[in-house]
């Protein structure tokens, strides 16, 4: 049997060796990328690629170790790539994500959009966040309130984005990608659910409660105690509005203290979401490409191809870059069943050289990248 300080000695050689092999490697990659600064040729070339782990792989000398080739290659040519990218933002190249860095939002004669109506936990965001200088439209679905921002009929949207016990909002998700708003703040509301009723009703009347499907998901356990029938609306303030025209004991909703005030109805329990904590994180949007001074989290959205170890390979850029990823939810891609667009957000601002390589390298290899904020 070997000594085992004799092989680690051994192991130590060889390891000295791939070290220097590996920096020869990489100081040819640097002409390779000087030559792709040249020419404009992609960093990535996936064909080359492909090729060369196939080529690799029939030098080992078995299976077990064309794995381990393939792996191993695969590491040193995205650590190839990962050096290209930095040396071509040095450069210049693509190294400005085109942000207008502002020290404080513009919002003199804003007009700011919310979806609902007055008594919705949006309107109370938007409020809570701009106060009563700007001017605020209300609209009916989360998209109108894009489209108002887009068609510059609004200067800002004030959107629900994640609640900490329902989680995501999937439209809004969804609509970040479709429309060219960009997200410029968040801002977080305290959710405190009401069991309302009309005048004169108590809870034994209650049959049936009216709601929106994210405030049932923050009260299930209460309302599912009680055995009521759970009939979706549009909002909560809607649902207020509603069972105030209705002369219906029977009949509940599901609303903020503010909506209740509002519409004129009795709070039969205060406070019937199953978290404490319960929040709501908003998005402030804007079609403007423009990005706090004080901004501290980027948001992308990107396809990749529908390959083992595809998202790993993108989450790399950010890891390599040093960069803290804060949130990293998926959607499914329409049409393409099975197959998700990811939410990655991390921490950074748009013109900071590490932020630029990761979203250099994301957008070069990912089948579609999208920046959907700096805030
Ligand atoms: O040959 C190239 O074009 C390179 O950029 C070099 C290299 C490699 O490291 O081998 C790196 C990136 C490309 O995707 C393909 C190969």
């Amino acid at each position: 049997m070997k000594d085992l300080l004799e092989s680690r000695k051994e192991i130590d050689e060889i390891d000295d060796s791939i070290i220097r092999l590996f920096e020869k490697r990489m100081e040819v990659c640097k002409n390779v990328a000087e030559y792709k600064l040249r020419t404009g040729k992609p960093v990535l070339d996936r064909q080359r690629e492909l090729d060369k782990i196939a080529t690799l792989k029939t030098k080992a000398s078995d299976d077990f170790y064309a794995h381990g080739v393939e792996e191993l290659f695969e590491q040193i040519m995205a650590m190839s790539r990962k050096m290209q990218y930095k040396l071509l933002n040095e450069e210049g190249v693509n190294n400005d994500i085109g942000f207008d860095i502002v020290d404080k939002l513009p919002t003199e004669d804003a007009t700011v959009v919310y979806q609902g109506i007055p008594g919705a936990y949006s309107q109370q965001a938007a409020t809570e966040y701009f106060g009563d200088k700007v001017n605020y439209v209300n609209v009916t679905t989360f998209r109108e309130a894009m489209k108002y921002v887009r068609d510059g009929k609004a200067d800002y949207a004030v959107l629900p984005f994640e609640n900490s016990s329902a989680g995501i909002v999937t439209d809004v998700y969804d609509l970040l990608v479709e429309f060219q708003n960009y997200i410029v703040d968040t801002f977080d509301v305290k959710i405190e659910h009401c069991l309302c009723g009309i005048s004169g009703a108590t809870i034994d009347d209650i049959k049936d409660v009216y709601s929106h499907p994210q405030a049932f998901m923050q009260s299930n356990k209460f309302i599912e105690e009680h055995g009521w029938g759970k009939v979706n609306l549009a909002n909560t303030a809607i649902s207020a509005r509603y069972i105030s025209e209705q002369s219906d004991k029977s009949r509940g909703c599901i609303a903020s203290e503010n909506a209740a005030n509002i519409y004129g109805l009795n709070i039969l329990h205060k406070g019937i979401n199953f978290n404490d904590s319960n929040t709501t994180q908003f998005i402030i949007i804007s079609r403007q490409r423009v990005a706090r001074r004080d901004a501290g989290l980027i948001c992308i959205s990107f396809e990749m191809p529908h390959a083992s170890g595809t998202l790993y390979q993108m989450l790399s850029h950010i890891i390599y870059n040093d960069l803290n990823m804060t949130r990293i939810q998926s959607r499914p891609v329409p049409d393409k069943n099975w197959e998700y667009r990811f939410y990655v957000e991390f921490e950074g601002r748009a013109n900071q050289p590490g932020v630029v390589n990761a979203l250099s390298g994301i957008n070069a290899e990912a089948l579609n990248m999208k920046i959907l904020g700096n805030y």
